[in-house]
This record gives C-alpha cells, structure tokens and sequence, in this order.
C-alpha cells in the first residue's frame, strides 16, 4: 500500500488565557492512497485543530504547531505559507462543514470551480469553464450549465456542499480533507452526500480523511476509523475490525450509546459517564481514565502509547 501522507506526533496548542491548550496531543496515522480514514471523536475532541495543522489554515500567533505531517515530500508541518497555497487546492484539498462560508458569496458558482482549475493547470479560461460544468455534473447537480451561473445563495445546502466537492476534486488531489461536510444537512441529504465522496474517492482515487462527531456516517463509507478522545487517536484499524471488535473501552462505549441498525439492538443506549478534558491541565496517564470502569492505577500513572493499533492498557478487556 502506498502512503500519500505521514503524520508523526503532530500537536497543535492554543494559548488561551489559562495556559496552553493542547487540542491535538500527538496524533500519528498514515493514509494511504484511494483510501476513506474517518477520523471520528466528540465535540473538543480536537478535529478541526487536527485539519488547522494539516493544511496550514487559520494559523495565527497564538497556535503552535509541532510534529510531522509528510505529504509528497513536504512536511506540511514546517512549510511556509506559499509553499502551503502551492498545495491546498492541487495536492491536498479540503471540503468544509459551512459551505455558505467557504464559498465567495459574489461569484458565480461555476466561475469559483473554474478558476480553483485554472490557478493550478494551464487551460484556457474556456476550457476551464467547460471543466467547470462537467465536474458540476459529475458531482449530481441537475442542470449543470445552468447551475453554474448560479450564485451561492440561489442553491440549497445539499447543492452547495456538492459545489464545494467539485472544487476539492478540481485538481485531482492526492488527499481530500473532508471536515464534517454533513453536519449541517438534512439527514437525508447527509446520505447524498456521503455517497458521493464516496463515488468521487473511487473515480478521482484520492485519499479522503472524512472528520466526523458521528460513528453512524462513517459505517457506511470508511475503510479504516480512527477514534480520537482528548487530542489523541485512542484506536485505529479497519472499519471492521473498529466497528465490530473495538478493543478501546472509549470506542465500546461510544458504540454503545449509538443505536445500531446492523446488529442486535441493546436494551437501552448507555451513555458514557463523565466529561471529557477539555481544559489546559492534564493530570498525568490516560486522559480517558476518569471515564473508564476498567481503570487501573498504573493508568493513572503513564499515557498509553498507540501500539498495535490501541492506546489502552487495558485494550481488549471490556
Ligand atoms: N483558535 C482556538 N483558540 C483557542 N482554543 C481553541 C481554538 N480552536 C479550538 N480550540 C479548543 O481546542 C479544543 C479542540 O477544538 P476543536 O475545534 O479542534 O474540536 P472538534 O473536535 O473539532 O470539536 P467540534 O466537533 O465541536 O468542532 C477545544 O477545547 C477548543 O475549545
């Protein structure tokens, strides 16, 4: 399998005004090319502080960013600014929850896929706009030509995220960012949606993180889940081998408070006891121990590593 990025102990912290916020604590993962990762965790979990580091968007002076994020070569991690533009857009694309907000509200949307072409291949402003309606109807837009005189504002929800999946796809990007792209859809239109990632992964082959709160969207799309819990991913491995033999206790219980339509339903949906942390202090060991009915005392005493796809002392028992 080959690897189109690497991320090594990747952490990225906020000063706020207690301290340092560590939001992503050490993430490591590979992704491999034409693969679906999702990326699932609760809210503060540290998702989009996780996108922030990956792609260089919306870092400011109070963010720190360390660790490796390897991609073709290039360390997102330490390239500057420029070198970032250069591969947002042709080799890493990302496709945001808000597209009302990613989109430019005075532009035409068959323009703003048209020029996202034409500011990575060299095609004329012709051939870029015929790209433009082509790809509009690739990605399920009735009547593309039509909609691709269309501003923002004129489309639905559903039709804008599939507005801002053409421009991700414009390119052909190596790796698409998709950071909750359904939350703010209609469920049925969620599904839609889902669906065409999924399509347009398998004929673009681009490898796509998908960044969910939601373990219930990505049973259907993922091949591999990753669980983050605290700024840390808790467990990774095969949608099956995540969905159906979690060894996390993390993982357990958040498949437990989700109702399942595949398996036998439990008596009642049990809810995970506690909070996460979410503050700048973290005491050491496992920050999932408060939570956890296994806990032990050496938990309390060392973080877990991620080994064997697991970070738990106790991986495998509950
Ligand atoms: N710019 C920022 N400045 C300070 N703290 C931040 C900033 N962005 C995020 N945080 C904090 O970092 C932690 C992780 O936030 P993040 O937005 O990455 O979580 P998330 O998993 O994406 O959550 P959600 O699903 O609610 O978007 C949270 O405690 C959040 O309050």
């Amino acid at each position: 399998m080959t690897t189109v990025l690497s991320v090594r102990d990747l952490k990225v912290e906020f000063d706020v005004p207690a301290g340092r916020l560590p939001a992503v604590n050490g993430v490591s993962f590979d992704l491999f090319a034409g693969e679906l990762l999702a990326l699932v965790g609760e809210s503060g979990s540290g998702k989009s502080a996780l996108t922030m580091g990956l792609t260089g968007l919306n870092r400011g002076p109070r963010t720190h960013i360390s660790g490796t994020a390897d991609f073709d070569g290039t360390d997102l991690v330490a390239a500057g600014d420029k070198q970032l533009q250069r591969i947002r857009g042709a080799g890493i694309a990302v496709v945001f929850q808000d597209a009302l907000a990613a989109l430019n509200p005075v532009q035409r949307v068959g323009k703003q896929v048209a020029e996202m072409i034409r500011q990575h291949q060299p095609v004329s402003s012709k051939e870029a706009a015929l790209k433009a309606v082509s790809l509009l109807r690739d990605v399920g837009l009735a009547n593309p030509e039509q909609s691709a005189r269309a501003y923002p504002h004129q489309l639905s929800g559903g039709m804008r995220q599939r507005v801002m999946i053409a421009i991700a796809l414009a390119n052909d990007p190596g790796v698409l960012i998709a950071d909750e792209p359904t939350t703010a859809l209609d469920v049925t239109i969620q599904a839609q949606v889902l669906a065409l990632l999924k399509r347009m992964q398998r004929e673009h082959g681009s490898a796509v993180v998908l960044i969910t709160h939601d373990l219930g969207v990505v049973a259907e799309v993922a091949d591999r889940i990753a669980v983050m819990y605290a700024g840390r991913i808790v467990e990774i491995g095969t949608r099956d081998e995540v969905l159906n033999h979690p060894r996390h206790p993390y993982t357990v219980g958040l498949l437990n408070s989700m109702p399942r339509i595949d398996g036998p339903r439990p008596r009642r949906l049990a809810a995970i006891k506690g909070n996460p942390l979410t503050g700048v202090d973290r005491p050491p060991g496992c920050a999932f121990a408060p939570r956890c009915d296994l806990v032990q005392d050496e938990c309390l005493e060392q973080v877990p590593p991620l080994e064997n796809q697991v970070a738990c002392l106790r991986a495998g028992v509950a």
